[in-house]
């Protein structure tokens, strides 16, 4: 069993050069102020204790902690001060764009966002007990169409609520949709997102997990030097319910170990991977309509909210 899970899940991130590779280590100078709290007292390291470690990410690690007065927990995100001056620069980022989307229901909440003596960053955000899809995918095996469309419903309307406020994930997948105990479904992880300027700004970067990115991103000169953030996390989102539909990541087979190469061309060149002939009609057409190769013909975030398979009544399905 350990060994299938193990293979079900390859890393699908381009391994990072080694850290002698990487560019020196500074410290970033960071802004005059931390950002405040959307409302209340600012919350800081001496208020909160840990009580356990979550996880940890690209240049930091996530605690479950504790509010010594108000017995709040949260999740804390550290970034540590020996982070590289980019990991720095987008723990700013993303804690700025999680202030902008507060008010988005299916989105992880923000409380708040500081910096401790030592020089580490620290995010205060909504604790979700639930842990992500992708553990769900591995504990508890392969989602049901029902399931599938209610995760669908939740996300796209985190989707269409960032998307509404010129925000791009760039890193939608498993393990950064988390789940909480009254069943809530919600948007996290935003260290390599987006605030577009303009409503179509594009994007340019190479950010996110490699394999869940669109063909676009892979050659944004294809597309005129840049692509479509919104359209991409579509993308992200069709290869996610696949994924959690199937039970493993859908241009490979299960327990196959990616091959870089082979992957991004079957993405970049392949025709879009189709559901097997289990998955009901309107599945179907709904990952379809996210998976169309061509970015312009992808279904937006508030289009699919009124596809017929997030829109049917639950219990037919
Ligand atoms: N709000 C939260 N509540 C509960 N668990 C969380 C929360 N945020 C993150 N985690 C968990 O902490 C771990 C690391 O989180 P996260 O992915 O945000 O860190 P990261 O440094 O951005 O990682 P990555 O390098 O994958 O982008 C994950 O296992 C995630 O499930």
């Amino acid at each position: 069993m350990a060994l299938v899970r193990h293979r079900r899940q390859p890393n699908l991130r381009l391994p990072l050069p080694e850290s002698s590779e990487r560019r020196p280590r500074f410290p970033l100078p960071l802004p005059p102020t931390a950002p405040k709290p959307a409302g209340g007292d600012a919350i800081t390291a001496a208020d909160l204790e840990n009580l356990a470690v979550l996880g940890h990410g690209n240049g930091g690690t996530v605690y479950k902690v504790r509010h010594k007065t108000t017995s709040a927990t949260y999740a804390l995100k550290i970034i540590h001060s020996n982070a590289d001056a980019t990991t720095r620069r987008r723990a700013f980022a993303e804690s700025s764009i999680l202030r902008r989307a507060t008010d988005c229901p299916r989105v992880v909440r923000f409380h708040g966002c500081f910096e401790k003596p030592s020089g580490d960053v620290a995010i205060v955000m909504e604790y979700m007990d639930g842990g992500s899809l992708e553990t769900a995918l591995t504990t508890s095996g392969t989602f049901s169409e029902k399931r599938l469309a209610a995760v669908a419903r939740d996300i796209l309307e985190g989707l269409a609520c960032l998307h509404a406020r010129n925000i791009a994930h760039r890193d939608i997948k498993p393990a950064n949709i988390l789940v909480n105990s009254q069943g809530e479904v919600k948007i996290a992880d935003f260290g390599v997102s987006k605030l577009m300027c303009r409503a179509l700004e594009a994007c340019k970067s190479y950010v996110g997990t490699c394999a869940y990115m669109s063909p676009e991103r892979f050659d944004p000169e294809a597309s005129g030097g840049n692509y479509n953030g919104f359209a991409a996390d579509i993308w992200s989102l069709g290869l996610t319910l696949f994924e959690l539909y199937v039970g493993h990541f859908p241009f490979l087979e299960t327990g196959q170990r990616p091959d870089w190469a082979t992957l991004i061309c079957a993405i970049c060149y392949g025709d879009p991977p189709s559901l097997p002939e289990t998955a009901s009609a309107e599945f179907r057409s709904f990952v379809e309509s996210c998976l169309k190769k061509e970015s312009g013909d992808r279904w937006t975030a508030a289009q699919l909210l009124t596809h017929p398979f997030v829109c049917k009544d639950p219990e037919t399905h």
